[in-house]
């Protein structure tokens, strides 16, 4: 029998409940544990594992499936790396994953560990989606347009306000990859509404789109983590023009992030070391199975 990967999941917020749920649907995986930054009152969904707060403490990782906000990445992943464990994250800010994985590349390489960075959805299975439809026709324009549903990274970075208790952060298409987003919060005690909006306003995630902040009583009321994506490139092969090609899908967020994860989990077992994002990985890495039973399946 062939050796699991041993995987630790890190974060133990939306990402890192469905990753729990991929990882026990896949054969090749077995879960280590759960790191999280306090073991506290243990959760009762979580008796079956060794849930710790350092992941020195759990035996023989792998690769450790960050599920922890993305603005906390880089740190960790940085820490996790220099002990040669391999890591994935779904890290969500499109302006800094090439900063990111030059960061990671030479604590990977130095430690003899693989990471690969921004695999979720978007940025994930869509930068690969848009990579083939560039190969397919090189001159054009990629249209991404979201939702409309609720992007789990604006929403940690709005929960992450002074002042907010809780957000949801739901995304409107308004065509040619412009969104409008609708951010409603539910205040801390005192909180100043103003005060919260101005910052939200302002805060990088949200600075260049149209943003509307809505105070709620109950945001759990509102939830709903459906999303979706309608991706369209129209250019031109070779010499000819006006080739049009779509890709959409509506989903669950956190469950697909969370299984592409555990897909790139096993891809950083198939690579050597240093950091990449999901377009420098070949396809099939991502995959379970014979090299030769793929190829006959899906070539
Ligand atoms: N690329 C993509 O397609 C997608 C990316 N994402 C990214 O996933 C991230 C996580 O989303 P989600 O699971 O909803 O977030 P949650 O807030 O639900 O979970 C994050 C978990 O990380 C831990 N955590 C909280 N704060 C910190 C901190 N400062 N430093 C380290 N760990 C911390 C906590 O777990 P504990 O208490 O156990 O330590 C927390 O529960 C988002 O920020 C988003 O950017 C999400 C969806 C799609
Ligand atoms: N990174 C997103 C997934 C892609 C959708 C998106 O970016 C958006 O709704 O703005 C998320 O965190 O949910």
């Amino acid at each position: 029998m062939t050796k699991k990967i041993r995987a630790a999941v890190v974060g133990y917020g939306n990402i890192g409940k469905y990753a729990i749920e991929a990882l026990n649907a896949a054969d090749d995986f077995e879960i280590a544990g759960v790191v999280r930054r306090s073991t506290g009152e243990p959760l009762a969904e979580l008796a079956a594992y060794q849930v710790v707060d350092d992941i020195d403490k759990l035996d023989k990782v792998d690769v450790a499936i960050l599920c922890s906000p993305t603005r906390a990445i880089k740190q960790v992943a940085q820490k996790i790396l220099a002990k040669g464990i391999n890591t994935v994250d779904s890290f969500d800010v499109h302006s800094q994953i090439v900063d990111l994985k030059n960061t990671l590349d030479p604590i990977a390489k130095a430690n003899n560990a693989v990471s690969v960075v921004a695999a979720g959805w978007d940025p994930g299975s869509d930068s690969i989606v848009r990579t083939l439809m560039l190969a397919m026709a090189p001159k054009g324009i990629t249209y991404t347009n979201f939702g409309p549903g609720m992007s789990m990274g604006h929403s940690v970075a709005a929960r992450a306000i002074p002042g907010v208790k809780e957000a949801l952060s739901v995304t409107v298409p308004m065509g040619t990859g412009v969104h409008r987003r609708l951010v409603y919060i539910e205040l801390e005690q005192g909180a100043d509404f103003a005060t919260v909006e101005k910052t939200l306003k302002a805060d990088d995630y949200f600075a260049s789109d149209e943003t509307h902040v809505k105070q709620v009583d109950c945001v759990d009321n509102l939830k709903d983590m459906g999303h979706g994506v309608h991706l369209t490139h129209k250019g031109v092969s070779g010499e000819t023009q006006n080739q049009l090609f779509e890709y959409s899908m509506r989903i669950n967020n956190p469950a697909l992030t969370s299984q592409f994860l555990v897909s790139a989990a096993r891809a950083t077992t198939k690579l050597s070391s240093g950091a990449y994002t999901v377009i420098e990985v070949a396809p099939i890495h991502f995959l379970q199975g014979e090299t030769d039973k793929l190829i006959e399946r899906l070539v």
